[in-house]
């Protein structure tokens, strides 16, 4: 036995000046205009992922074990043992309605961050030498890019699924030199089926026990019918077009477009304390302001993606099977990421603002929350704190698993952010001390350009800046 697997983020591509690479927005990663290393890593990044997809489901690092982290098939990963917290318990590792949403699920992208850059550094070792130094640089600075449901399109107001979800097929160049035409990773993924043609370890019945890709939007199952005579589960078609509908979609049960950009940006003007930003079950205090939060805009677009008819993107038992799902939290992460800029430990000391020191709550700050659900390996109604166990996540071989403390500094994983790039010269005075105020207006700038125009007018960068309180 090896070991347990120690999630340790991508190291690589670090600057002088602790300069990390950053997870693109998918716009900019595959834009030589923004990525110097667009072209390749893109390749790299296709042929990458399906190497990890067609790995076999009985190792560690493959796509299903990783994806099965989350909810089915409820097995054991990494020798985290699940329990028997009787029949009202959740049977995933992953953490819902509770306060640990935010940084389970760092850590939890972490992880597949680092192993889809293993099997980059096993494709890079595939080409010929010499154009292994050349592609090298692309490896080390690559990191998952990640999708800004709440980003429009330049000069419009309309939110785009990215084209690179939605096509079926994609041309990638192998490592020989030779263009070849491949099912798109980031399209469906092929689930490992047994010989009874059942995914491997799933319960519950069909369709998803049968279906043999993930979907996005399929017509809705009917349970009379075979699995086999239903076309979209049974091959694996995604209806991207009802997606991109429903991801404009103002009036929906789950709120797109302008109401999806309009939440984003309140939760940043909104929410300056971290229990109430990161999930839906917080009931620490009645005050309007809490009623929505990052997991709550979240599940919206899990099912934006997935469908109401039930996609795999809208079940949380399944929906990390499909890529999206990993574009999508890159975006989560990115916001956790902002949101403790915004909220820095040091707020105490600044601004002068006798609201805001009295408001702002950084992290947990010893705070626990009820978690009614449980995990695998929590029974329901347990209380949540900084310190619970991140189960199945281990930082090291010698099997110490994470608690949220522990994942608190993106720093530490080797990844940053466009808006978060806090090494640049100009956050440092003379003394080399870090300017927190001038890096929280760069910040809220970047925050009110990208979605402060779904905002009423009068709603201004000043008014973002000084984050009231709504009235009672
Ligand atoms: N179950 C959530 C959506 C969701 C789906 C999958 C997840 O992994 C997470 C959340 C809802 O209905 O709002």
């Amino acid at each position: 036995m090896s070991g347990t697997y120690p999630i340790v983020g991508i190291q690589d591509g670090i600057g002088p000046d602790g300069e990390r690479p950053l997870r693109y927005e998918i716009n900019k990663f595959v834009d030589p205009k923004h990525n110097p290393y667009a072209k390749d890593q893109l390749n790299l990044f296709l042929l990458a992922l399906e190497k990890i997809q067609a790995m076999s489901h009985t190792e560690r690092l493959s796509w299903f074990q990783i994806a099965g982290i989350h909810g089915q098939p409820f097995i054991n990963w990494d020798g985290s043992k699940g329990i028997d917290g009787g029949p009202d318990q959740w049977g995933g590792y992953c953490t819902h309605a509770s306060i640990l949403f935010p940084t389970w699920h760092r850590v939890y992208h972490a992880l597949v961050e680092q192993a889809v850059h293993e099997c980059m550094k096993k494709v890079l070792a595939e080409f010929p030498r010499d154009k292994q130094a050349a592609l090298k640089p692309a490896v080390d600075h690559w990191r998952y890019p990640y999708w800004d449901w709440a980003l429009v399109m330049p000069g419009t107001t309309d939110l785009v699924m990215p084209e690179l979800m939605r096509l079926p097929v994609i041309e990638v160049q192998r490592p020989n030199g030779v263009m070849q035409t491949i099912d798109n990773p980031l399209y469906r993924y092929r689930f490992p089926l047994d010989a009874q043609g059942k995914v491997i370890g799933f319960t519950g019945g069909p369709p998803y026990t049968e279906a043999p890709y993930t979907v996005r939007h399929p017509a809705p199952f009917n349970k009379t019918l075979p699995v086999t005579s239903q076309e979209t589960w049974a091959k694996g078609i995604s209806d991207n077009d009802a997606a991109q509908t429903a991801l404009n979609d103002v009036s929906a049960q789950r709120p797109g477009g302008r109401q999806l950009v309009v939440s984003v940006y309140q939760l940043f003007a909104m929410i300056r304390s971290f229990p109430p930003f990161s999930n839906t079950n917080w009931r620490g205090s009645g005050n309007p302001s809490q009623y929505t939060s990052l997991e709550g805009i979240h599940n919206n677009v899990h099912v934006i993606i997935g469908g109401l008819s039930r996609g795999h993107m809208a079940v949380n038992d399944f929906a990390t099977f499909d890529a999206a799902f990993w574009m999508h939290h890159g975006n989560v992460e990115r916001q956790l990421s902002i949101f403790q800029a915004l909220n820095p430990a040091d707020y105490k000391s600044w601004p002068n603002d006798p609201w805001l020191r009295s408001t702002v709550r950084p992290w947990f700050d010893g705070v626990s929350q009820v978690d009614e659900y449980g995990t695998w390996t929590r029974p329901p109604n347990t209380a949540e704190t900084t310190n619970t166990p991140l189960t199945p996540f281990h930082k090291d071989a010698k099997g110490t698993v994470y608690d949220s403390d522990g994942c608190r500094y993106i720093a530490n994983f080797g990844y940053a952010f466009e808006e978060l790039q806090d090494w640049l010269p100009k956050y440092r005075d003379a003394s080399g001390k870090f300017n927190t105020p001038l890096y929280c207006q760069d910040i809220r700038k970047a925050l009110s350009e990208k979605y402060g125009w779904a905002m009423p007018s009068h709603h201004t960068v000043s008014h973002l800046a000084a984050a009231h309180p709504p009235s009672r």
